[in-house]
């Protein structure tokens, strides 16, 4: 996914030195079954038992229209809505074009929506950016080569004047937290990309956000980093209890790691279906699901939604069809 070069730096994480380049990630469990949606844009709404609850993320009837060349104007997400609960882990997969960096980059506020709404913790999305209510992690770890691994983590607290005491034990703390405790005085170019990717998520969850968003944030890494990294993600997220909006053109990934897979439609995008994978709380989440068969059921699902062919063999206007019926669980507990 991209983010275009207009973009401005993420809010949350240090802006100075992070590339205008990347793309955001992140969180933990919750697992929808919203009722009916309208058929036209589906929904991928909170669970019941959280709907009390505050959205982490309310997005509602939303479009972006960018100008296109000539006149034209290009549709990247129309009418799309979405909630994700307070420590729900959402994944948006869909192909290339289909406006998931543009949904990412209005949640975070980096771009206006052209219509509807979105709020963040009950707050406008710009609100909820000016009080740092959330982390970025991008594609590019978007390290400043300058600083150490200790002080890239340190920067978004010193930005915020957070006192020194306060950011050393913080930072220590993050350290540990993404297991590089004996790299705190390495600099980013004596670190491996996985290593360098650890340090953006640390430095994403500096100011312990509830809400991460995380746009390809493995998407560089070899495959074995990578599963190592997704694991460290599900740990991370058990531990922080952070919602997470995760961008990946990974089925495996998105369904290890997620409560809910949100799956788009091409351009102009739309929210095609969302399927809840119950893979197990976070701590379940080990790597012997890897291998599970429901977990390879919960991929071929997300690869019949992505190819429009509906999980369950109708259509989508059939009664499989999209989320209007609330999304389809697969469920190992
Ligand atoms: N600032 C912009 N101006 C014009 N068109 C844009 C702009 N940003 C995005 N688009 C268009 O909107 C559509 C969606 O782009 P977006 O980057 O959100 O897709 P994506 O799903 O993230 O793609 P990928 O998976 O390839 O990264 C594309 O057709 C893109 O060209």
């Amino acid at each position: 996914m991209s983010v275009h070069t207009d973009d401005t730096s993420p809010p949350s994480t240090p802006a100075a030195g992070t590339p205008a380049t990347g793309t955001p990630a992140a969180g933990t469990p919750a697992h929808a079954a919203p009722p009916a949606a309208p058929a036209t844009a589906p929904t991928a709404s909170v669970a019941p038992n959280r709907a009390a609850a505050i959205p982490a993320v309310e997005v509602t009837g939303v479009s972006r229209i960018f100008p296109g060349k000539k006149g034209a104007t290009v549709t990247a997400l129309d009418n799309v809505s979405m909630t994700v609960a307070p420590g729900e882990f959402v994944s948006l997969i869909g192909p290339s074009g289909c406006g998931k960096s543009t949904l990412m980059r209005l949640i975070a506020d980096l771009d206006s929506p052209t219509m509807g709404s979105i709020t963040v913790f009950g707050k406008p999305a710009r609100q909820a950016r000016i009080d740092q209510d959330y982390g970025i992690a991008f594609q590019q770890a978007g390290l400043l080569p300058w600083r150490t691994v200790a002080g890239n983590i340190e920067l978004p607290l010193e930005l915020h004047g957070a006192g020194k005491a306060a950011r050393r034990a913080r930072v220590a703390e993050l350290i540990e937290l993404v297991g590089l405790s004996d790299f705190a005085g390495h600099y980013p170019d004596q670190l491996s990309g996985g290593m360098q990717q650890r340090v953006a998520i640390a430095r994403s969850l500096a100011e312990s956000p509830s809400l991460l968003l995380m746009d390809e944030p493995f998407g560089a890494l070899d495959e074995m980093t990578r599963e190592r990294m997704q694991n460290e993600l599900v740990r991370i997220c058990g531990e922080t209890g952070a919602a997470v909006v995760f961008v990946t053109h990974s089925i495996p990934e998105a369904v290890f790691l997620s409560d809910r897979v949100v799956v788009m439609s091409p351009r102009p995008g739309r929210i095609r279906d969302v399927l809840s994978v119950k893979l197990g709380d976070t701590g379940e989440r080990g790597e012997n699901l890897r291998e599970d068969e429901q977990f390879f059921h919960a991929v071929s699902q997300v690869r019949e939604l992505l190819h429009g062919t509906p999980a369950g063999g109708a259509g989508p206007g059939g009664a499989g069809g999209t989320s209007a019926g609330g999304p389809r669980g697969v469920d190992i507990r």
